[in-house]
C-alpha cells in the first residue's frame, strides 16, 4: 500500500507557501550573484550524467522544503513498497516491477511470495539466443533465406520505447532492418510493407494484451500479406514470434508459444521496453547491448533506491517539476535534447508522464483540488530553436525546460558538434539572463539607430529571462547511458505522482474512446443515416458516410 498524504496539508507545502513569495521576487540570475558556489551546490553527478538544475527558481531553502515536502509525503516508504513487490498499482491489484526486468543482481524480487526473477532471466535468455539466431542469419526463412528486415507491430508502450531506443542507439545497429507499425491507419502498414520482401521479413506482434485493436488488426493484415505473398500457414512460426502476457489470444492467433516472449503483468505498457517487448532493439543493436541499456538503468535504480533526496537525480527532477507547476502554474515541461539520435525521446516521455501522471482523483478516490501531471512536449533542440523558442523565450508563459546533450558526438563531423553544444549553453544561458532594455538600448545605440527608432523596438527586443531550465549533460549516449537516463525520468513521474497521492500505474482514462470506437465501428456500415448521437457526431458520421 502507498503512503495517502494530502501534500497541500503539510507543513513543508504551507513553508513553501510562505517561501515562494520571497524566492519569486528574485531572479536566477541574482540568486547566482548571491552565491558563488551555486553551480557546485545545484548539480549532481551520476555515473557520465551530470544534471546542473543550478539555473531555477530556487534556493537552499526551496530545495530544503521541497525535501521536506517529499519526506512529509513518506516518499521513503513507498519507494520501497514499489522495490519489495507490493501490488502498489492499486485500482489493478498489481505490482509495479519495471526494476525486476532490468536487476542484473538478480536479487530476488517477490510476487505474492514469488521471486520472479528465475522468469525475467529465462525470458532474457530466449531473447539472447532468439537474437542471435536471426543475426547471425542462422534463422532462415519459409524458403532458406536469412532474416534482413523485422516489423514490430504494436502501439502505446508496445511501439514508443522501441522507436525511441533503436533511433537513439543507431550508432550501435547491425545490418538488421527495423521497421516500426503502430497506427490503423492503413497507410502505416501498407507503406512499411511496399518495399519488403516475405521471404526475409520477421514480424514481432507486440502487445501486452494481445486484444489491442490497432495491433490486433495490423498483424492481421500482415499475416494476409504473408500468406498472399507465398507463405504458407505452415510458415508463420518462422515469421511471426508474439511479446505478449497473454498466450491464449498468441496461440489463437496462430503464433507458435515457442514464438512467445513473455511478460508479466506487474509490467506497466509504458515501462515496458526493458522486457520481451524489447526484442526489436535487442535485434537492432544486439542481446550484449540491450544487457547494458538494462545495466545503465539497474545502476539508475539502485542509485534512485539507496542515494540521500538531497543528491538523489530522479528525486530532484520530480521535486522541481512539483515547485514549479504546483507554486508556479507552469502547464507544461519541454524536454529538449540536443542530440538528433534522441529525437524521439520527448515523444516517448509524452506517453511515460502523461498516462501516467495526468489523474484527477487522489489515492483516496477524491478529486485533487491542485494541478498534477504537465503537458509534455519537445524536439530535438536546435530545430526547436527554429521553431517555437520564440515563446519560451518571450511569451506569457512559464516553461521549464530539460536540456539533454552529450559532450561527445556518435558523429564527430568537422566543427558541428561545437557549434551544437554552444547553441545547448547559449539557450539556458539567455533563458535565465535574459535582455534588459539597457542593453537593448545600448545594442541599437551601437548600430547607430536614433532615439526614436530606439523607444519605438526597444519593448519588442527586451527578454525577461529569469526562464528555469535543467540542464543534463551526458558524457556520450551509449546503451548503458541511455539506459540511466530513462530510468531516471520514470522514477521522476514515480516521485511526482506520490507528492500528488495520485496513482500512476493505471490509465482508465484511456478506456471511454475506446468503448465508444467499438460502438460507433459497426454503425459506420451500410447507408443508413445515424441518429443515436449528439448533432456534432451524427452530422460527421453522416457526412463521411456521404463522402466515402
Ligand atoms: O501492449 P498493448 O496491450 O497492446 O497496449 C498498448 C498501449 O495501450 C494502452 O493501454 C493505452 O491504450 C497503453 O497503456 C499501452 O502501452
Amino acid at each position: 500500500m502507498l503512503p495517502k498524504v494530502n501534500f497541500t496539508e503539510t507543513k513543508a507545502y504551507k513553508y513553501l507557501a510562505d517561501h515562494f513569495i520571497d524566492i519569486n521576487q528574485k531572479s536566477i540570475k541574482d540568486l547566482f550573484a548571491e552565491d558563488a558556489d551555486r553551480f557546485n551546490k545545484f548539480s549532481v553527478f551520476f555515473e557520465d550524467i551530470l544534471l546542473d538544475y543550478s539555473k531555477n527558481r530556487v534556493s537552499d531553502e526551496t530545495l530544503a522544503l521541497l525535501i521536506q515536502l517529499a519526506r512529509e509525503c513518506k516518499l521513503d516508504e513507498a519507494i520501497k513498497s514499489m522495490y519489495n513487490g507490493d501490488k502498489i498499482n492499486e485500482t489493478e491489484d498489481r505490482s509495479v516491477l519495471h526494476i525486476a526486468l532490468r536487476n542484473l543482481s538478480n536479487t530476488p524480487i517477490l510476487v505474492d511470495g514469488k521471486d520472479v526473477m528465475p522468469e525475467v532471466n529465462a525470458v532474457l535468455a530466449k531473447m539472447e539466443k532468439f537474437s542471435n539466431s536471426i543475426i547471425s542469419g542462422e534463422w532462415k526463412g519459409y524458403t532458406g533465406k536469412a532474416i534482413t528486415d523485422v516489423v514490430n507491430i504494436g502501439i502505446g508502450g508496445s511501439d514508443l520505447g522501441p522507436v525511441m531506443v533503436t533511433e537513439a542507439l543507431k550508432h550501435y545497429k547491425n545490418h538488421l532492418n527495423i521497421h516500426f507499425v503502430s497506427n490503423i491507419d492503413g497507410t502505416h502498414i501498407a507503406e512499411t510493407l511496399a518495399d519488403l520482401n516475405a521471404e526475409t521479413t520477421l514480424f514481432l506482434v507486440a502487445s501486452k494484451t494481445f486484444t489491442t485493436q490497432e495491433t490486433m488488426t495490423n498483424a492481421h493484415s500482415a499475416r494476409t500479406w504473408f500468406l498472399e505473398k507465398g507463405g504458407k500457414e505452415s510458415d508463420i512460426a518462422k515469421h511471426f514470434a508474439a511479446l505478449s502476457t497473454n498466450a491464449k489470444d498468441v496461440s489463437a492467433f496462430g503464433i507458435d508459444t515457442e514464438n512467445m516472449f513473455e511478460f508479466w503483468d506487474w509490467v506497466g505498457g509504458r515501462y515496458s521496453l526493458w522486457s520481451a517487448i524489447g526484442l526489436s532493439i535487442s535485434l537492432s543493436i544486439g542481446f550484449d547491448n540491450f544487457k547494458q541499456l538494462l545495466a545503465g538503468a539497474h545502476a539508475t535504480d539502485n542509485h534512485f533506491k539507496t542515494a540521500e533526496f538531497e543528491s538523489n537525480l530522479p528525486v530532484i527532477l520530480g521535486l522541481l517539476g512539483v515547485w514549479y507547476i504546483n507554486f508556479y502554474n507552469a502547464e507544461t515541461q519541454v524536454i529538449l535534447p540536443y542530440d538528433q539520435y534522441l529525437h524521439r525521446f520527448a515523444a516517448y516521455f509524452q506517453q511515460g508522464d502523461m498516462e501516467s501522471n495526468g489523474k484527477h482523483v487522489d489515492r483516496n478516490g477524491n478529486e485533487v483540488d491542485y494541478e498534477t501531471g504537465p503537458i509534455i512536449w519537445g524536439e530535438p533542440g536546435t530545430n526547436g530553436q527554429h521553431a517555437f523558442y520564440q515563446l519560451i523565450h518571450q511569451g506569457t508563459r512559464i516553461i521549464p525546460a530539460d536540456f539533454i546533450a552529450p559532450a561527445q558526438s556518435l558523429n564527430p563531423l568537422g566543427d558541428h558538434h561545437p557549434i551544437l553544444l554552444s547553441n545547448f549553453f547559449a539557450q539556458t544561458e539567455a533563458l535565465m539572463n535574459g535582455k534588459t532594455e539597457e542593453e537593448v538600448t545600448a545594442e541599437l545605440k551601437k548600430e547607430g539607430k536614433s532615439d526614436s527608432e530606439i523607444k519605438k523596438i526597444a519593448p519588442f527586443k527586451v527578454f525577461e529571462g529569469n526562464r528555469p531550465t535543467n540542464s543534463i549533460l551526458l558524457k556520450k549516449v551509449t546503451p548503458y547511458t541511455l539506459g540511466s537516463l530513462v530510468a531516471i525520468y520514470e522514477h521522476k513521474i514515480f516521485v511526482q505522482g506520490i507528492i500528488w497521492n495520485i496513482f500512476s500505474f493505471d490509465q482508465w482514462g484511456v478506456e471511454l474512446g475506446k468503448q465508444l470506437a467499438k460502438k460507433i465501428l459497426p454503425e459506420l456500415a451500410g447507408n443508413e443515416k445515424v441518429s443515436s448521437h449528439d448533432s456534432s457526431t451524427n452530422g460527421l458520421i453522416n457526412q463521411y458516410k456521404a463522402w466515402r
